[in-house]
C-alpha cells in the first residue's frame, strides 16, 4: 500500500502529474467501488510539516467556533460539534498550498470518474481535548451540493490513546472504517452516503475538511461559501 502511494509523488516531492499513474487510478478506482478510499502519506513530508506549523502559528483569533447547519439553518452548537475551524483563503500563501494541491485532485477526479467537480471549499479544524463532532452527514440529497468530502490530518505521533478517531459508518449503522488523525493522511468519501463521527479528542487534533462540490449556482442565486 505505502508503495502505491510513495509513487503519487516523483523525485521532487511533486505530486505527480501521469493520469496514467496506476497508484492514482487504484485509488480513484477504490473510491469508485466502495464510496470512500484512505490515502496515507498524501503530501511530500516538508508540505505537511510547513501546514501543521502554520497551524501553531495561527493566534486564537484566526479561529472561530464551528456551527451546524448552512446559511439560515447556521447555528452554533456545542453539544454535536466543539471544534474551532478557519476557512483557507488562496489570497494566504501558506493556504493556497493546500487549495492547490486539491485543485489539482479535483481535475483529476473529473478525468478518471467524471464527477463533474465543479469547486472546492475546505476549512482547518481545530478540536481542543474534549472536543467531538456527532455522528452526521455532510450533505443531505438534493440540498446540499457538496459531492465528495475530504479529510486531511496534520498531527505528528498521534496515538490510539489519544482519541479523536474519525468513525465512518455504512448503511445499516455498522463500523466500516476508525481511522485514527495521523499526520498525512487523506480520506475522501462521499458527502451524502457516509454517516461519519469525530470521537472525543484527549488532546488538540489538527485537520482540514473539505468539499468538492457541484456547481448548482445560476442566474438567480449564487452558491454562498459556506
Ligand atoms: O475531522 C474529521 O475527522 C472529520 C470532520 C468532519 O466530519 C466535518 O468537519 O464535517
Ligand atoms: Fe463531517
Amino acid at each position: 500500500m505505502t508503495q502505491l502511494l510513495t509513487s503519487l509523488h516523483d523525485e521532487q516531492g511533486q505530486l505527480t502529474t501521469d493520469m496514467a499513474d496506476e497508484a492514482w487510478i487504484a485509488r480513484f478506482d477504490q473510491l469508485a467501488d466502495r464510496g470512500y478510499v484512505i490515502i496515507p502519506d498524501f503530501l511530500p513530508s516538508d508540505e505537511v510539516t510547513a501546514l501543521y506549523r502554520y497551524t501553531q502559528s495561527l493566534e486564537e483569533n484566526d479561529w472561530s467556533l464551528a456551527g451546524v447547519g448552512r446559511e439560515h439553518n447556521h447555528t452554533v452548537n456545542t453539544r454535536v460539534r466543539s471544534d474551532h475551524i478557519r476557512w483557507l483563503q488562496p489570497a494566504i500563501a501558506a493556504e493556497a498550498v493546500y487549495l492547490n494541491t486539491m485543485d489539482e485532485l479535483r481535475v483529476r477526479l473529473n478525468r478518471r470518474l467524471f464527477m463533474g467537480l465543479f469547486d472546492y471549499e475546505c476549512h482547518l479544524a481545530r478540536y481542543q481535548a474534549g472536543a467531538f463532532y456527532q455522528k452526521h452527514l455532510d450533505a443531505f440529497k438534493g440540498r446540499s451540493n457538496r459531492v465528495l468530502t475530504t479529510v486531511f490530518y496534520l498531527n505528528p505521533e498521534w496515538s490510539a490513546d489519544d482519541g479523536g478517531e474519525l468513525v465512518i459508518y455504512g448503511s445499516r449503522g455498522q463500523v466500516l472504517e476508525t481511522i485514527l488523525p495521523q499526520q498525512n493522511t487523506l480520506v475522501v468519501f462521499l458527502s451524502e452516503v457516509f454517516v461519519h463521527e469525530v470521537k472525543t479528542a484527549h488532546r488538540e487534533r489538527f485537520s482540514i475538511t473539505g468539499w468538492f462540490r457541484h456547481n448548482t449556482s445560476n442566474a438567480a442565486r449564487i452558491d454562498p461559501q459556506t
